[in-house]
């Protein structure tokens, strides 16, 4: 089966410390549906890391004129550089380590957005880290930081989302993978761009690595799209009274679902429409939302949340 597997938050970590140690955890599962047979496309999200960067430019720069205004675009492309780093030396470990010949590389990785995205007025995707609801009124007084409160965990800055309309390189992606090669990209969404005349612009965004995902999986022809995360399962009435672990969700029950407010704005709620979007795209392609540790179980159907149109 052909898979783009997304993966999210845990994987990598908050610090680049942490992330060197938990990629390697992280591999194993990858490396599991590899064995398995599968054909594989990886992508993942950058939200902690590129909030991290753009930060340290601009922490930098209160001192010191001399450093540059550094724009979202050139931060997600630094964060899709040292990610991959990190990420394609624990899966080509892991590769080696079970005598898998194989080879594997990031591709920076740009995605058309559309600019004049309504997204652009109103910014929702959360990056960086977590703040007090202390810290972050004042940071919101010291600088322009929009920061929202993110699903029970802490107050984060927010910055522009708009939707992914087609990926770049897609196409180099699809010679890789018809060659045996495995492939990073769309890292962190992939770096927001639109055309001008021949000339890609970056714009001051970041893209949802999970709407990244569900396209680049539509563009590659893929049969499944598995977001891992930090839950083996979708729940309804998540953490609170009543909460419900899903095997299964149609599609009817999505819509019913979101408009009840059971997925997270900024959380799990753009995971389900983009699976959603996915299933929806085309007769046979599954989205499975499972955890790191369950996606070889979940592939074999015996764990997860598996999103699919029984329409179609
Ligand atoms: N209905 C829900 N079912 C399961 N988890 C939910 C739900 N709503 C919110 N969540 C939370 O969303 C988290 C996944 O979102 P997030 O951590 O932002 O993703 P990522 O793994 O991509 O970084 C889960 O770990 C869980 O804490
Ligand atoms: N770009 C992005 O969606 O990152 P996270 O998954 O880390 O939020």
């Amino acid at each position: 089966m052909k898979i783009v597997i997304a993966l999210g938050g845990n994987a990598l970590g908050n610090s680049l410390k942490e992330q060197l140690q938990l990629v390697r955890q992280s591999a194993k599962p990858i490396v599991d549906l590899i064995e398995a047979g599968h054909d594989v496309v990886i992508a993942h999200g950058n939200g902690p890391q590129v909030g991290m960067i753009n930060n340290a430019f601009e922490e930098s720069r209160k001192s010191n004129s001399s450093i540059p205004e550094v724009p979202f675009a050139e931060c997600n492309a630094m964060s899709q550089g040292y990610i991959g780093f990190h990420l394609q030396n624990a899966i080509r470990e892991e590769l080696e380590n079970r005598n898998i010949n194989k080879s594997i590389g990031t591709i920076i990785t740009q995605v058309i957005v559309d600019k004049d995205d309504p997204a652009f007025n109103n910014p929702t995707k959360p990056i960086g880290g977590f703040y007090s609801k202390e810290e972050a009124d004042r940071l919101s007084q010291e600088t322009s930081y929009i920061f929202v409160e993110d699903s029970g965990r802490g107050y984060r800055r927010v910055v522009p989302s708009p939707k992914p309309i087609d990926i770049v390189e897609k196409d180099m992606v699809t010679t890789l993978l018809e060659n045996n090669h495995l492939v990073i990209t769309v890292g962190g969404g992939g770096i927001p761009v639109y055309k001008d005349n021949n000339r890609f612009i970056g714009i001051d965004a970041v893209i949802d690595k999970d709407f990244a995902s569900a396209k680049l999986a539509e563009k590659l022809d893929a049969n499944y799209l598995i977001i891992l995360t930090a839950v083996e399962k979708v729940a309804i009435n998540f953490g609170k009274e009543g909460e419900k672990w899903l095997s299964r969700l149609d599609i009817e029950s999505i819509d019913k679902y979101i408009d009840e407010g059971h997925f997270a704005p900024g959380s799990m709620l753009p995971k389900i429409e983009a699976a959603k979007a996915f299933a929806l795209s085309k007769k046979g392609r599954t989205a499975l939302i499972t955890s790191l540790e369950k996606a070889s179980q979940g592939i074999r159907g015996e764990t997860g949340t598996i999103i699919e149109n029984c329409k179609l």
